[in-house]
């Protein structure tokens, strides 16, 4: 017996379409992003995937996606838990900045060290920068210590003891369950599902608005690999995002 476990990175956001490292900024989806969102919502329902119960991140980016992609599923209201450790990971002092000028000014190596590594974090977010969370009220109680920056290692810490405690609950209670998330939050989820190497994780990259299916054993593993529900989109999509910052 599975059940099914339905990833959705938000669509295309503001940021994404400026190629400016986001992180925890809290930038809204763009229209693209929104038709993107939507679709995801009609390629569930033409799966015959309809979420039970909503898991989300505190970004606007990801809350927007869930509640088009629900509407055009019809699925509007199924209860919804948000938790900031399905958060994007923090990118520190890369924040606000631009991708392709930060390759050009640090160079290939450091770019995708700071992108792609799994355990070496960018530099710190000073409190005082206009892109720090210091004085956002949706972390003033959060169960951890806020970071200003974060590499992929340290998203997975944050992150797995939500999908023990928080999601796989739900799915082990018969609930089709659609988490809405970002590129890297969702990278840490499959690194941990596909086992992936903390090598190969660096190749690994998670399209905009587009489901990605698991069934989910009773104990959290996958029987089997995940699937999208467009493969061909997926893997433009997939390129689209590891081309960011040369210039693409
Ligand atoms: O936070 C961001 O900049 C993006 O959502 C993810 O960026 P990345 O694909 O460069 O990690």
């Amino acid at each position: 017996m599975t059940n099914t476990l339905i990833l959705l990175r938000h669509g295309q956001s503001e940021w994404n379409q400026k190629n400016l490292f986001t992180g925890w900024v809290d930038v809204r989806l763009t229209d693209q992003g929104r038709a993107e969102a939507k679709r995801g919502g009609e390629l569930l329902a033409e799966a015959g995937l309809l979420p039970d119960v909503l898991h989300t991140s505190l970004l606007s980016r990801a809350i927007q996606t869930a509640h088009l992609a629900l509407d055009s599923a019809d699925r509007l209201w199924v209860p919804v838990r948000r938790s900031w450790r399905l958060n994007e990971r923090h990118y520190g002092a890369l924040q606000g900045l631009d991708k392709a000028e930060t390759l050009e000014k640090y160079g290939e190596e450091q770019f995708m060290e700071w992108r792609r590594s799994f355990d070496t974090p960018p530099p710190a977010l000073d409190d005082a920068s206009e892109w720090s969370q210091a004085d956002d009220p949706r972390y003033a109680d959060i169960d951890g210590e806020r970071p200003r920056t974060e590499c992929l290692a340290d998203v997975i810490d944050r992150m797995l003891p939500y999908w023990e405690q928080s999601i796989l609950p739900d799915l082990n209670a018969g609930k089709t369950v659609l988490v809405t998330a970002h590129g890297n939050s969702l990278r840490a989820l499959v690194k941990h599902l596909d086992g992936i190497s903390d090598t190969d994780i660096a190749g690994v990259n998670i399209p905009t608005g587009m489901p990605l299916v698991y069934d989910i054993n009773a104990d959290g593993t996958p029987n089997g690999a995940g699937r999208y529900l467009d493969p061909e989109a997926a893997a433009a999509g997939a390129a689209a995002v590891a081309a960011q910052g040369k210039g693409a």
